[in-house]
C-alpha cells in the first residue's frame, strides 16, 4: 500500500438529505449514534494499512476540518485539502476536477496507483484486497461495485460486464432498466493508474462539454479505450443518499441480527466522541442503541440516541433517531421522527411521522403537526 495514494471526495452538498445537509456536509451525518459517516472509509484506510491519505473537502469545509482535527488528522497523519489549497480557482467543479486540481501533489509523490473513495457509505471494505485484484487482472482502472436491485438503478452508475469481469458498458444513474432483476452498481469507489488517470483528467480538463465528474464523464470515455474491471464487494454497502435511505441504514442496526455489525474488533469503526459522561437511563427502554451523555426518564423503543440526549417522563419515543444534545420534553409523543442535533421539543408535542418527519433547526416552530395546548395545560397543572 506503500505506492497507493488515496483520496476521499467530501465536498458534495448532499442535497437529496436537506434539511439535514443544510448545515452540517454530508460526510458529518451520524449513523449508530456515535459514529459519521466520514469515519467508515477512514477506518477502512487505516485497517488496510494505507497512510497516505488525503481528504477533498468544499461545501461547509470548516465543519468537515473542525471534526477532522480533533481526532483523524492529529493521530492518523491524514490530510485535509480544500480548493484553496488545491485549486487554482477556488472551487471543484466536480469530482474529476477536484482530483485534477491536485496533480500537482500526486506528481510530487509519484505513487503508482491512485485510490479515489466517497465519503458517504457504509461499508467495511479491505482495499489490499481491491488493489491485488487490479494488480492481477493488469488493470487500467478498477471500479468497486456491489449487486443491486433494477428498482435501484436510476441512483447509480450501472456496469455491464463480459464473461470474465471486464467492464463493456456504463450509465451513469439510467431512468430505467430491462430485463434482470438485478444488476452491477459502482460504490463510487476507483483504482487508477496514475499515468492513465493523470492523462485523461488532462484531456477531460480541456474538453468544453465535460461537466469534470468521474461518473458522467470520465468513467464512460474510457470504457472502450481502456482496459476497466469490475471489482465486486460481497458485502453490506449502503450509500445513504435520501432521508428514507439514511433513515432504514440507521433502523437496520436495531434488527436481531444487523446487516451491519458495529461490534466487529477485527475490523474497527474509529470516532471521535469527546468527553461525555455515562447515560443514566431511568426508565423503560427497549430495542435502542443509546450513546453516552444521555438521560431517559421516559419510555424508549426501537430508536436510535446520539450523545446527550434528554427524554423526560410521560414521553414515548419509539422508530425515530434523535441526533446529538436533542432534549424532549415531557408527555410527549414522538413516532418515526428524525430529530436534529441540539433541537429542544417543548412539552406535550406530538410528533408522529408518516412515513418519516424529520425536525430540523429552521423547521421545529412552524411544522410541529399536532399541539395540544388543553392536554398539556392540564398535565403541567398536575405536576405542578
Ligand atoms: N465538487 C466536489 N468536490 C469534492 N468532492 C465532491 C464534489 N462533488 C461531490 N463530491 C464528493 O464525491 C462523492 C461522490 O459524489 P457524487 O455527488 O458525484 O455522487 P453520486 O452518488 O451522485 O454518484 C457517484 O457515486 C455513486 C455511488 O454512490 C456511483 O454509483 C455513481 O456512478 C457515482 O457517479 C461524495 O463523497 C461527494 O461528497
Amino acid at each position: 500500500m506503500k505506492d497507493v495514494v488515496c483520496f476521499i471526495l467530501a465536498g458534495g452538498k448532499g442535497e437529496r438529505l436537506f434539511p439535514l445537509t443544510k448545515s452540517r456536509p454530508k460526510p458529518l451525518l451520524p449513523y449508530g449514534g456515535i459514529f459519521r459517516l466520514i469515519d467508515f472509509p477512514l477506518s477502512n484506510c487505516l485497517n488496510s494499512g494505507l497512510h497516505k491519505v488525503f481528504i477533498i473537502g468544499q461545501y461547509l469545509s470548516y465543519h468537515l476540518l473542525d471534526y477532522l482535527n480533533k481526532y483523524w488528522v492529529k493521530e492518523n497523519n491524514i490530510k485535509y485539502i480544500t480548493p484553496q489549497q488545491g485549486g487554482e480557482i477556488g472551487c471543484f467543479k466536480g469530482t474529476a476536477d477536484a482530483i485534477y486540481q491536485n496533480l500537482k501533489l500526486i506528481q510530487e509523490i509519484n505513487p503508482s496507483y491512485i485510490l479515489i473513495l466517497a465519503s458517504d457509505h457504509i461499508y467495511r471494505m479491505d482495499y489490499r484486497d481491491f488493489l491485488m485484484a487490479h494488480i492481477e487482472k493488469e488493470a487500467e482502472l478498477s471500479i468497486g461495485v456491489v449487486e443491486v436491485p433494477k428498482e435501484e438503478a436510476y441512483r447509480f452508475g450501472i456496469l455491464e460486464t463480459s464473461l470474465n469481469g471486464r467492464v463493456i458498458n456504463f450509465l451513469e444513474k439510467p431512468r430505467y432498466i430491462m430485463g434482470k432483476k438485478r444488476c452491477l452498481a459502482s460504490m463510487g469507489i476507483y483504482i487508477f493508474n496514475t499515468d492513465v488517470l493523470i492523462k485523461i483528467l488532462y484531456e477531460d480538463a480541456h474538453n468544453l462539454y465535460s461537466t469534470h465528474d468521474f461518473g458522467k464523464d470520465i468513467i464512460p470515455s474510457m470504457i472502450k479505450k481502456y482496459k476497466v474491471w469490475t471489482y465486486n464487494l460481497d458485502s453490506y454497502w449502503r450509500d445513504v443518499g435520501t432521508i428514507d435511505a439514511y433513515y432504514e441504514a440507521n433502523m437496520g442496526l436495531l434488527r436481531e441480527e444487523p446487516p451491519f455489525n458495529l461490534y466487529d474488533s477485527s475490523w474497527p469503526i474509529n470516532t471521535y466522541l469527546g468527553q461525555l459522561p455515562p447515560s443514566n437511563v431511568f426508565s423503560l427502554t427497549l430495542n435502542s442503541l443509546i450513546s453516552p451523555g444521555c438521560n431517559i426518564k421516559g419510555q424508549v423503543e426501537s430508536s436510535i440516541l446520539g450523545p446527550g440526549v434528554f427524554v423526560e417522563e410521560g414521553t414515548r419515543v419509539s422508530d425515530s433517531l434523535l441526533l446529538e444534545g436533542v432534549k424532549i420534553g415531557k408527555y410527549c409523543r414522538i413516532h418515526r421522527a428524525i430529530i436534529d442535533r441540539g433541537i429542544e421539543i417543548e412539552n406535550a408535542r406530538k410528533i408522529l411521522g408518516r412515513p418519516i418527519f424529520v425536525v430540523s433547526e429552521k423547521k421545529v416552530e412552524k411544522k410541529m403537526p399536532i399541539f395540544i395546548r388543553e392536554i398539556r395545560d392540564k398535565k403541567l397543572a398536575k405536576i405542578g
